[in-house]
């Protein structure tokens, strides 16, 4: 957790972080509760860093409360606040003082202060039986993992050998990477920039460059004139895989914001369409594109209805980044995790295969789809895959570049240099 910046009081904090918290265990996105809270300045920035941090840690502070309380509260902002307080308590042993005094402070501003005494109590006692509730949280799979049981079971099941590595990285504060545009500056020099701005980094490849700390975009040099991109590593190896040559037409055919659209257009010129089926979302790939100094067809429309937005003339290449369960960036979107249901991830299953059924009518024989997905459940890639290619006679898997795999695919798992993307290229024969 990053101390939250001078001006800010920490009990400012802590309270924006319990009302954000408790708006998340309430059914609504982290985003949208963002959206509409009067949070401002450096007191929202580091609400939402302690807000993210709690609910990266939601299954432990969950569990320890459990332990901490005689009877479950009903004040869902006081439970915020606990849960704040104790992942900060966790997160930061050194400040337990501080961040118990601020967090009664904090109770002060609830219910005319009745709840001060819970507070103190509740980190007190935690404070006291430290060892012995961490060792009883570490017991518990889902207060060790920080995940619900369904999703611990899933990965155990896709990825034997690797799911604790898996969970162990979604609980990790996410890598800033840039993706460096090429049309514009040679990655190299852009690296002396950043360096010169005292902002320490390396190149990942020709491309992408990972930043030692996460910083304000307003803070990098050239940012605003299009000289880079915020996107994660493994989401670049999409333009890469697709094999985009100059002239040919493109379709990216989920594209908001427009990360991979920009990267497409940074690589080759072609001539590309980017559909997303939500508007507000679409109007971003146009922001972010004129940001680069790029240009696209932007169309809002459903991927599954062809017949609304395609003229008829076979695409050459198509992007296929399906919505999905987004697992593989579940650090980035830690409120995800609480309020996905397993049952979701049939619904995803069922809204990607309808999407790739639809756009394979709309590639040229010979042409590329790439399919690809922020997830790292089976049933959103490989298994989806393989349903593909046995429903499609005339679907071709093709190898990797730069992997062993026989099967053709690529599953990025999340670490300290990319999040967890899937790749899956496939050739109209
Ligand atoms: C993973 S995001 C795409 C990220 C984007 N490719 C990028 O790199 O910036 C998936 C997108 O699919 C869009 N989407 C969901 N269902 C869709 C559908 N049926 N047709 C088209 N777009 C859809 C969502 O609005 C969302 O923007």
């Amino acid at each position: 957790m990053s101390t939250p910046q001078r001006s800010a009081s920490l009990a400012e904090a802590l309270l924006g972080a319990a009302q954000l918290i408790a708006a998340v265990l309430g059914g609504r996105n982290f985003d949208v509760a963002l959206a509409v809270s009067p949070l401002a300045g450096v007191t929202r920035a580091a609400a939402m860093d302690i807000g993210y941090t709690a609910l990266r840690a939601y299954g432990r502070g969950d569990f320890l409360l459990g332990l901490l309380l005689e009877k479950p509260l009903k004040e869902a902002v006081l439970r915020g606040l606990l849960l704040a307080a104790l992942a900060r308590l966790e997160a930061r042993p050194e400040e337990a003082h501080t961040t118990v005094d601020q967090a009664v402070t904090a109770a002060s501003q609830l219910a005319r202060g009745r709840f001060k005494g819970l507070v103190n109590g509740v980190l007190r006692s935690f404070l006291r039986r430290r060892e012995e509730l961490l060792a009883l949280a570490d017991a518990d799979p889902v207060a060790r993992w920080r995940h619900p049981a369904w999703w611990i079971a899933r990965l155990r099941q896709d990825h034997p050998d690797h799911w604790e590595s898996i969970l162990a990285a979604g609980n990790t504060h996410p890598p800033l990477c840039l993706r460096v545009n090429n049309r514009r500056v040679a990655s190299a020099d852009f690296l002396i920039r950043l360096n010169a701005a005292g902002i320490a980094a390396h190149a990942l490849d020709d491309t992408a460059i990972l930043l030692d700390k996460p910083v304000p975009v307003e803070r990098i040099p050239g940012f605003a004139e299009g000289l880079c991109s915020v996107q994660d590593w493994g989401a670049q190896t999409a333009a890469g895989l697709l094999d985009v040559q100059d002239g040919m037409r493109v379709l990216d055919a989920c594209a908001a914001p427009g990360g991979k659209a920009a990267h497409l257009l940074e690589t080759a010129l072609v001539d590309l369409t980017a559909l997303d089926a939500d508007a507000a979302r679409a109007a971003r790939i146009t922001d972010n594109l004129r940001r680069l100094g790029l240009a696209a067809t932007v169309k809002v429309g459903d991927a599954r209805a062809v017949d609304a937005w395609w003229d008829g003339r076979p695409f050459d290449r198509i992007l296929a980044d399906v919505p999905c369960s987004a697992s593989g960036v579940v650090r980035r979107h830690p409120d995800a995790k609480w309020l996905r249901r397993e049952s979701d991830i049939a619904g995803f299953a069922a809204t990607q295969s309808a999407i790739v059924d639809a756009l394979w009518r709309t590639l040229g024989t010979g042409g590329k789809m790439l399919y690809a997905s922020c997830s790292v459940f089976g049933e959103e890639n490989a298994r989806q895959v393989a349903a593909f290619v046995g429903r499609h006679a005339d679907a071709r898997r093709l190898p990797i570049p730069g992997t062993t795999t026989r099967d053709a695919q690529l599953q990025h798992l999340p670490d300290a240099e990319h999040d967890g993307f899937y790749y899956a290229l496939l050739q109209k024969d």
